[in-house]
């Protein structure tokens, strides 16, 4: 599944949030989008996965217009794991899941054995197949993310969209979380806050800034200690890591002293 987004706009409350914004995930690509806080990465896949119809430009999965597609052929093809999932009412976690299973079945048409296993099989992989029985609103904020992950599994899209996957997991279940989303093999758009876990899964990277694209590449390409500081405002060592061989990015803070060795590593002293 190829998606192509070009030239879109978006404004809210007279205010322009996107200008511009063109980018693309090609079959098969685990793309990730990064940038600071408020530059536009939520906006964006909102637009992707229509709830924000962009003001101008278009946006294509497999060269049709997803504004065009009925919500059925829309939701077979593309899956989303938002930021903010609201549920009104008390579902228990098998329910939620099941509702992923929506864009297969015809109206009120009951749940069969294969829906049964998909779903059983899809809380397995993200580790919460104890927790079918329990109510949505009494889980953890990163018990209710894995929930929302099954549920986005068993709709069995080829294209997944994923708003800050890994927000109140613990390193457990961020690196569980990107290696099963990587393992699938289907095509990902996913916004990251972690650098380092984008540069690890990634393939490619969009970075987004005050509502632009200010660069993309693969993370070898933009990590580097001049865009993070441009972008982030924020110094960085950006090294290979001695085990994965990808980037890995090291921040200096500001309240946290650089030890004097390393100090005269970096000022050239002998
Ligand atoms: N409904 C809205 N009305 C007005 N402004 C909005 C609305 N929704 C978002 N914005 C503004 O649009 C900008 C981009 O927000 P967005 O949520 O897309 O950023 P983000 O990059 O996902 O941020 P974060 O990393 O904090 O999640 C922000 O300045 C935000 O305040």
């Amino acid at each position: 599944m190829n998606l192509q987004v070009e030239n879109i706009s978006v404004e809210l409350e007279k205010k322009g949030i996107l200008r511009n914004v063109s980018l693309e995930v090609r079959s098969g690509e685990f793309v990730g989008l990064i940038g600071p806080n408020g530059s536009g990465k939520s906006t964006l896949l909102k637009s992707i996965y229509r709830v924000l119809k962009p003001r101008s430009g278009w946006i294509t999965l497999d060269g049709d217009d997803v504004y065009k597609l009925t919500s059925r052929q829309n939701a077979q093809r593309m899956a989303a794991v938002r930021q903010e999932t609201s549920v009104e009412f008390d579902f228990s976690v098998t329910e939620i899941v099941n509702m992923g299973r929506a864009p297969h079945k015809r109206l009120f048409q009951s749940d069969n054995a294969e829906d049964v296993r998909i779903c059983e099989e899809a809380l397995q992989r993200v580790g919460m197949h104890t927790y079918a029985d329990r109510s949505f609103f009494t889980l953890s904020g990163g018990e209710k993310q894995r929930v929302l992950i099954a549920r986005a599994l068993v709709q069995q899209a080829q294209f997944l969209v994923l708003d800050e996957p890994t927000n109140h997991l613990d390193v457990r279940y961020q690196l569980q979380v990107m290696d099963l989303v990587k393992n699938l093999g289907i095509t990902v758009l996913s916004s990251l806050h972690d650098l380092n876990i984008a540069a690890m899964y990634c393939d490619r990277l969009y970075v987004i800034s005050e509502g632009e694209i200010v660069t993309s590449g693969t993370p070898e390409e933009v990590l580097t200690p001049n865009l993070i500081r441009d972008v982030f405002g924020v110094e960085t060592e950006v090294t290979t890591h001695p085990i994965t061989g990808k980037k890995h990015v090291y921040f200096y803070s500001e309240a946290i002293r650089v030890k004097p060795s390393i100090q005269k590593v970096m000022s050239g002293a002998n």
